[in-house]
């Protein structure tokens, strides 16, 4: 099932995600914890890879590193060929806005703003010319009839779909997505997560997904597993 494909172009260009030999230590003095310890990890564009393991042993530092929010102490991190280690802080701001989705527990809507609200401010924020028309987009993810709809007149299910529509409303090449079925019973868990599989294979995006969520596994093309701050399978 693993697939560490490399290329587009190869010497110069990476798509999707490609981490090599990341280290990050967090906390100071004895208290210090090796949260990420030599991880490497690819993932191509079109495929979706799962990070299962136990709580503290890393997965939401991986996710911190390959969205830019936390740079690693040591190893490179590079986002559709792009070493984010090259960025200025300003420019892994903007890299983030136009080529990273994100996907949270509960949709993270705004809410005060209606789900197209939702993707509008998204892609204005990112300055993006060619994203997705949001409409469309909220219909790809079945959602188009709540359009109108805020956070507060929609299911757990409906915000995460807004929340999923969102995140892929900047064209990003890569998405991360954070326990994304944690508020949602077994079916909305699995409808959550194959959509999310077909997102990601039809629009090519790599996308990792931390998840303590067994059941929705076989969504995935691959699973990786943390413990102590490595990968291990
Ligand atoms: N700001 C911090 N300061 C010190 N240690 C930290 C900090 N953030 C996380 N850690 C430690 O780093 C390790 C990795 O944490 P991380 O949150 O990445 O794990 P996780 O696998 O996502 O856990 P969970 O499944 O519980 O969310 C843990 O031992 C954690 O206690």
């Amino acid at each position: 099932m693993s697939t560490e494909t490399q290329t587009s172009n190869p010497g110069t260009r990476t798509g999707g995600l490609l981490i090599s030999g990341a280290n990050l230590a967090l906390g100071d003095g004895e208290a210090t914890v090796q949260a990420l310890d030599n991880v490497t990890l690819s993932v191509s564009p079109g495929e979706m890879v799962a990070v299962v393991g136990p709580s503290g042993a890393g997965k939401s530092s991986l996710l911190a590193v390959a969205g830019a929010l936390t740079t690693p102490d040591s190893g490179t991190v590079k986002v559709n060929g792009v070493d984010l280690g090259t960025l200025s802080k300003a420019e892994r701001a903007k890299f983030r806005l136009k080529e990273i989705g994100f996907v949270f527990q509960s949709g993270n809507l705004i809410p005060a703003l209606n789900a197209a609200e939702q993707l509008k401010l998204m892609l204005k924020l990112a300055g993006s010319r060619d994203g997705f028309d949001p409409l469309e987009l909220l219909a790809a993810v079945g959602m188009d009839h709540k359009a109108k709809s805020r956070p507060d007149q929609l299911s757990g299910g409906e915000r995460q779909r807004v929340g999923i529509a969102r995140s892929l409303v900047n064209r990003p090449s890569l998405l991360l997505v954070d326990e994304p079925t944690a508020a949602l019973d077994r079916a909305r868990s699995q409808d959550v997560v194959a959509l999310l599989a077909r997102e990601t294979h039809e629009r090519g995006v790599a996308t990792v997904m931390v998840t303590h969520d067994h059941d929705v596994l076989h969504h995935c093309d691959r699973v990786v597993e943390m413990v102590d701050g490595r990968l291990v399978g």
